[in-house]
């Protein structure tokens, strides 16, 4: 019988605890790394990952330390789930760590402040390794859905298609249904986007603007996404797959969605500061909105949406300013 896959997973928050559990129930031995001890022997002696999956009961095939270097020992598949702008510290740290032909996973929805780097760009950069031996999990993945054992369809990315089979057979289940794709840029900034345009549809719905600004909002933003995406020489067909449209639907429907939620606060009134107080989790799109704005001016790409969610977010526009200055921009073709 052959050995089974072993993964580790860096990151005890809600998509890396929920992304180990879709592992393990496929069949992986799975060790989750987490800064805090405590954390980690909740899960040995619980099986319960209580701050960030309460209720949910782990496999006893996964289980979690707090020594980086137990968890990446003869890893097939190391998996990253930290928050984006944390990556490239995390890495440095862990990179010395790795097994030797490891296959880096990258779970996060960012784009670094700065560099303005995709993650599979920051792991290849860090790590030193070809874009052969990094993949991208991305799509409609609300974490608490899918701790519930939730249908969900997902995309996992490598531009080496037999490397993301690999990792598809390594993370299918009869409730996590995995297609591959070998475009990694379309399906990261699909991703990243996203968030910033949960961000716009949230702060809409706290403003009480009903379901054809939703429905505007979703559509130019995966406008505005796919013309960056084709600048950066991504396919424009990606954008209206799971990575791209299905994952905008899923974040801007839900309030577990954290950019979502944290637009809504906005939305409602609470200032920034209030926002982030009553924020728990990772909304990346908050950081993230300023570093695909960065992108866009370099490559030239109108982004409105992106604007004003930066514009709203970081620099204090009122919302209603926000929505009279987007709704009276000079009138074009849909399509150009
Ligand atoms: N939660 C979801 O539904 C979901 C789904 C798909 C993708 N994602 C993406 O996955 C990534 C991780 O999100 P999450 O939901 O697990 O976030 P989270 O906030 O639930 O957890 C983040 C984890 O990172 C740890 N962390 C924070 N700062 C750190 C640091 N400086 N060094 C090391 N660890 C640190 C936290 O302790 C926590 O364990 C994000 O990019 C997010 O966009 C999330
Ligand atoms: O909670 P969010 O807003 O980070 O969204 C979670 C996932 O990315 C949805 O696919």
């Amino acid at each position: 019988m052959s050995k089974p896959v072993k993964a580790a997973v860096f990151g005890t928050g809600s998509w890396g605890t929920a992304f180990g559990m879709v592992l393990a129930d496929a069949g992986c031995d799975v060790v989750l790394w987490g800064r805090r001890p405590e954390v980690a022997e909740a899960v040995n002696s619980t099986r319960i990952n209580p701050e960030y999956l309460p209720g949910v009961e782990l496999p006893g095939n996964l289980r979690a330390t707090a020594d980086a270097a137990e968890a990446a020992r003869d890893a097939d598949f190391t998996v990253l789930a930290v928050p984006s702008q944390t990556l490239r510290g995390n890495l440095a740290d862990w990179a010395p760590l790795l097994a030797p032909g490891t296959v880096l996973v990258s779970l996060m929805k960012g784009v670094e402040l700065g560099s303005a780097m995709r993650m599979s760009e920051v792991i290849e950069d860090v790590v030193k390794v070809g874009a052969d031996r990094v993949a991208v999990v991305t799509g409609p993945n609300l974490a608490r859905e899918i701790a519930a054992r939730m249908p969900a369809a997902a995309v996992v990315a490598c531009t080496d298609e037999s490397v993301a089979q690999r990792l598809q057979t390594a993370c299918h289940t009869p409730y996590f249904r995995p297609y591959t794709n070998t475009d990694v840029v379309g399906c990261e900034l699909g991703g990243a986007v996203k968030n910033v345009i949960g961000l716009a549809v949230g702060i809409a719905d706290g403003m009480g603007l009903g379901d054809n600004a939703k429905g505007s909002l979703i559509t130019r933003g995966l406008a505005e996404t796919t013309r960056l995406g084709v600048a950066l020489g991504a396919d424009p067909l990606t954008f209206s797959g799971l990575a791209g449209l299905g994952d905008l639907v899923a974040t801007c429907s839900s309030p577990l969605s954290r950019n979502h939620t944290f637009g809504t606060n906005l939305g409602k009134g609470l200032t920034l500061e209030e926002t982030i107080a009553v924020t728990k989790q990772t909304a990346e799109g908050v950081k993230s909105c300023q570093s695909v704005l960065d992108l866009a001016r370099r490559y030239g790409v109108d982004m409105p949406l992106t604007e004003t969610v930066v514009a709203i977010v970081h620099e204090g526009k009122p919302p209603v300013v926000a929505v009279e200055e987007l709704m009276s921009r000079s009138a074009k073709p849909e399509r150009r």
